[in-house]
């Protein structure tokens, strides 16, 4: 069997005297969408923060990419990371509002790789239509479009893409998981996401963090399958499909 994309072992990170990560063990498989779930506060942007190396962590952080070479992404430099082929949506967006749609797209480009904007613009084709409107007249689910466009512009082999869909309403949520969808057919994501329909609508497999350490760990549909289960871990019911 290949070595998962990513795996985290025993990952600890403390801010501000708080023990946040209590040893952390997960892996993402290659080609799927791992939905990485929790109670507010129970670790998981800093799960996404802890391989991007935004916070100081203790433990083991590896990447198996598509070369099938194992390299060690703890200890090393965000920006490093990011170049291994691993594209970060934050949970704010951070979408350049007085830019326009296509110099938001121009921005992300990396100097030393060539970036797909025939591909990002087939995907969206929206987007190529708004391609010189200003991002921040966008739609809170185009803004969302614009950010992961960004993350397919360039060869990633991991998408951390950490909550997407919050705030935003009903008819958005949808259109952002359509985005989600389609980038999922492109490369692996992992997606920390509190809506559950959206979780049940694309994710393969799924961890579920508990103050601070891995308290499930499996397949997706399974877990949300499972009403008790997913009550006793989320603390949300799953009748009729929605959170
Ligand atoms: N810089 C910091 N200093 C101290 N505590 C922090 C810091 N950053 C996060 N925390 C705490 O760490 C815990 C985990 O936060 P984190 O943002 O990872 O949770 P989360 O699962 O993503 O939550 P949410 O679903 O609410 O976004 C929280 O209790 C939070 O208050």
């Amino acid at each position: 069997m290949s070595a998962p994309l990513l795996r985290m072992t025993d990952v600890h990170v403390r801010l501000s005297g708080s023990h946040i990560l209590q040893g952390v063990d997960l892996t993402v498989r290659r080609g799927g969408v791992t939905a990485l779930l929790g109670r507010n506060g129970a670790g998981k942007t800093t799960t996404v923060k802890a391989v991007l190396g935004l916070v100081p962590s203790t433990g083991v952080v590896e990447f198996t990419g598509d070369d099938g070479r194992t390299q060690r992404l703890s200890g090393r430099r965000t920006h490093e990371i990011v170049r291994r082929g691993i594209g970060y949506a934050p949970e704010d967006r951070e979408v350049f509002g007085g830019l326009t749609v296509a110099e938001n797209l121009t921005l992300a480009e990396r100097r030393d790789a060539p970036a797909h904007h025939d591909r990002v613009y087939e995907l969206f084709p929206e987007l190529k239509q708004r391609s010189r409107q200003l991002a921040g007249t966008l739609s809170g689910g185009q803004q969302q479009m614009v950010a992961i466009a960004r993350l397919l512009l360039n060869d990633n082999q991991l998408l951390l893409i950490d909550e997407p869909t919050k705030g935003l309403a009903p008819l958005l949520v949808a259109e952002v998981a359509d985005v989600l969808a389609r980038a999922a057919e492109e490369v692996t994501i992992l997606l920390v996401e509190q809506n559950l329909t959206v979780v049940r609508r694309m994710a393969t497999d799924a961890v579920v963090v508990d103050q601070g350490r891995v308290a499930w760990s499996g397949s997706a549909p399974d877990l949300l399958a499972d009403a008790d289960r997913t009550r006793e871990l989320l603390g949300v019911a799953t009748s009729g499909g929605h959170a």
